[in-house]
């Protein structure tokens, strides 16, 4: 049966990026219905609402669906509730996809647009698994309040439930197992009771059903600096909502750029994943096209590995990525001159 894919360009880079990826379907000729919707600020402008209730439901009615980017300067000012990545949130939450899976690759093509010395990056290959749909951008209570006094306190909430854990760390594990079999699950167990809560959850379901996985603990601010001291000791790496979109962006750099890395937010088999580059909107360089479709394009290929069926067109783009870069494609974030269509087109033309 032909598999349905929901585009949600959103706003920023992301209309630029989809733009890349929908060249990309063209180009394969495959046999996906795709559709597209509003998204983020770009709905906002329509409708007056960052996710409309018909998206949602036409997301929770395809096979997978692929968003680029929400947000931008332009929104910034609206309440929270109201804002484009308010729409994000809940589309996460809608579509329940409470693991989110953030491979941190380095291409060896791009070990000296690192940061870092090329010893450090080169074969990197570390899996974040991070908890998507509770924590602190979630938790209630939240929001600003007058205290009196000129006064005002503004509130967060971080909460985990032991189910809410134990879900996204039992993810963690099976993914563990069929790579190098190692987890490190990050948290704040020193000084948070939610972190506390994380540490003995996770220990108690990998001795109860994942004790051949090797499980280490450590400090998230511990492996912030440990991602750059050595980046290369991680496999799995389990983390909170928070910790795991700060750690995950901070090891994009490690792999060349934050435009280079993918995700897939998934729940139980069967339904519908959620696909997103993980960077923003980055309003610094939208409307330029300068914008890296790579982790776009990388996404697309995590879609049609674990949501469209069609796992030999997903190795056809990862290798066509590789051997554009190889052949020296680069847009300007990893030190070329590319424009996004530019190494769009190079993608396409090493498939
Ligand atoms: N999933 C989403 O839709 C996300 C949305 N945002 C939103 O995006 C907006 C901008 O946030 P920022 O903090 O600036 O983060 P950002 O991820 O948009 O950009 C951070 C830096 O990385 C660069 N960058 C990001 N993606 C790139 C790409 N594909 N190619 C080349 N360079 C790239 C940007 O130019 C910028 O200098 C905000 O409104 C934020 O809330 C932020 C992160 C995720
Ligand atoms: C809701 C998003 C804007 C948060 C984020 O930066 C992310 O999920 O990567
Ligand atoms: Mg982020």
């Amino acid at each position: 049966m032909t598999k349905s894919l929901l585009l949600l360009p959103g706003d920023g880079i992301g209309p630029e990026v989809i733009g890349e990826v929908k060249r990309l379907i063209a180009a394969l000729a495959l046999d996906i219905a795709v559709e597209e919707a509003l998204f983020g600020g770009a709905s906002i402008d329509a409708t007056g609402l960052p996710i409309t209730d018909e998206t949602v439901a036409r997301a929770l009615a395809v096979d997978a669906v692929l968003m680029g980017a929400v947000g931008g300067p332009k929104w910034a000012d609206q309440a929270f509730g109201k804002r484009p990545e308010a729409g994000l949130l809940r589309l996460r939450a809608d579509m329940g996809v409470y693991a989110n899976l953030r491979p941190a690759r380095c291409f060896s093509a791009l070990a000296d647009a690192s940061n870092l010395k090329r010893e450090f990056v080169e074969g990197l290959d570390i899996l974040f698994v991070r908890e998507l749909v509770g924590g602190v951008y979630f938790g209630t209570p939240r929001g600003i309040e007058d205290i009196g006094g000129g006064e005002r306190r503004g509130i967060n909430t971080q909460v985990y439930t032991s189910s809410e854990i134990r879900r996204v760390a039992r993810t963690a594990f099976e993914l563990a197992r069929q790579r190098s079999n190692r987890v490190c699950s990050a948290e704040k167990s020193n000084v948070m009771e939610a972190g506390l809560l994380w540490k003995e959850e996770v220990t108690a379901l990998h001795k109860a059903e994942y004790a051949d996985v090797e499980l280490s603990h450590m400090l998230a601010d511990n492996m912030a600096m440990q991602l750059v001291k050595n980046p290369k000791q991680f496999d799995v790496i389990l983390t909170d909502n928070l910790f795991g979109d700060i750690l995950s962006d901070e090891a994009a750099m490690l792999t060349g750029s934050l435009g280079m890395l993918p995700s897939a937010a998934i729940s139980e088999a069967g339904k519908p994943a959620l696909y997103e580059p993980i960077h923003g909107s980055a309003p610094d360089i939208a409307g330029l096209g300068v914008a890296n479709p790579c982790a776009a394009v990388l996404s697309f290929a995590m879609a049609l590995r674990f949501s469209l069926g069609d796992a030999a067109a997903a190795d056809r783009v990862e290798a066509a990525v590789d051997k554009a870069l190889t052949a020296g494609a680069r847009t300007p974030d990893i030190g070329g001159t590319l424009s996004t269509e530019g190494m769009g087109a190079a993608i396409i033309a090493a498939l």
